[in-house]
């Protein structure tokens, strides 16, 4: 049986299973828990498939991989770039949108607070959504995207075609990268970038070798390089260390998570500033996902461009880095440009 098969009669019977997909490789994984127990993710010893949410003060969830199996898949991309950007753009949402984000830009110029990531949510029903339909466009327009399909019963389904990591270890290295600043591709994958777009991307470097200087050896930043993710190009760095101890893992992830690519600078006000304005429950957008301790390595992603489905509406995620120089009519359309990414794979 294949994996695809494997999910359907997961979903069917309503077993809890992930199946993913790590950028640029051919295989597919598929983890299936023999029961519908709810596991909470406590123990960073602990094995298993991690779902964790923006929040650290709520749930975070674990899969046991009572099941694993792994395919060989031919992703033939087929990017379709079907969705208009202009279309399906309501006013109110763009006003509201524009409207935190001037707060925003107003909270940073008057207090220590330097970047805020805000974000918003769009519901779209989608007439008989087909779960294998949407999981296959998913793989084959995002080849370098880390792409996922979760579920549990008890908690929801989610997907999506992420371009950030968020830590990967293993034999006591590790990898994580500075990912921020965007522009749409048009063609050119050494564009310009802004002066706005330049910082607010060092600052989540920086932000990193602050964190992990003292708590890690060999901390090494790549230079700064475009990256393509789908229509969209952003800035990336490159990070590389050694653990000093393998239970620093928990702490590595905690000084991580949540980065200023998806809360801002300083984190603790950055993220208070978020739960008290932005409106809105996160829930497991820009939270992290991925394997833990399994075959002993490590895999996290955070979790960007993603949606949750229920019935047939599905719920997607977008948001952008706010600093002193942002404009908000551009945030906006930045927003858009983004959930255009999702949408994409829906029709
Ligand atoms: C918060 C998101 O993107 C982050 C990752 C890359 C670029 C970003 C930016 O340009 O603002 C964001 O920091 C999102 O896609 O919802």
């Amino acid at each position: 049986m294949n994996i695809l098969e494997k999910i359907k009669i997961a979903e069917q019977e309503g077993t809890p299973f992930v199946a993913y997909k790590s950028p640029n490789v051919s295989d597919l994984t598929f983890i299936g828990q023999n029961t519908d127990e709810l596991y909470l993710f406590t123990d960073f010893s602990d094995s298993g498939y991690v779902f964790a949410p923006f929040d650290n003060n709520e749930d975070a969830y674990i899969l046991k991989p009572d099941i694993v199996c792994v395919q060989k898949i031919e992703s033939t991309p087929v990017f379709k770039d079907k969705v208009d950007l202009n279309s399906n753009v309501d006013e109110n949402t763009q006003i509201s949108h524009q409207q935190k984000v001037t707060a925003a830009v107003n909270t940073i110029k008057t207090t220590g607070l330097s970047k805020i990531v805000i974000s918003r949510k769009e519901d779209l029903l989608i007439d008989d959504f087909d779960t294998i339909r949407i999981f296959n466009n998913l793989l084959n327009s995002y080849i370098n995207a880390y792409v996922y399909l979760w579920y549990h019963p008890k908690v929801g389904m989610w997907m999506g075609a992420t371009p950030e990591t968020l830590l990967n270890v293993e034999k006591g290295f590790f990898k994580t990268m500075s990912l921020a600043g965007t522009q749409a591709y048009k063609g050119d994958l050494h564009p310009k970038w802004g002066a706005k777009e330049l910082e607010e991307q060092q600052m989540v470097s920086d932000f990193i070798k602050q964190n992990l200087k003292n708590t890690v050896n060999d901390l090494c930043f790549s230079e700064v390089k475009t990256v393509k993710a789908g229509t969209l190009l952003h800035l990336k760095t490159k990070v590389t260390g050694a653990l000093k101890k393998d239970k620093d893992l928990e702490k590595i992830i905690k000084l991580l998570h949540p980065t200023p690519a998806v809360c801002g600078l300083p984190k603790e006000d950055s993220k208070t500033y978020i739960l008290e304005n932005e409106g809105y429950h996160r829930s497991f957008y820009t939270g992290y996902l991925g394997v833990l301790n399994m075959n002993k390595k490590t895999s996290l992603f955070v979790n960007l461009r993603c949606f949750s489905i229920k019935n047939n509406k599905v719920c997607l995620y977008v948001g952008g880095g706010i600093t002193k120089d942002s404009n908000p009519e551009k945030e906006w359309l930045e927003t858009v440009a983004k959930s255009k990414t999702i949408k994409n794979v829906l029709i």
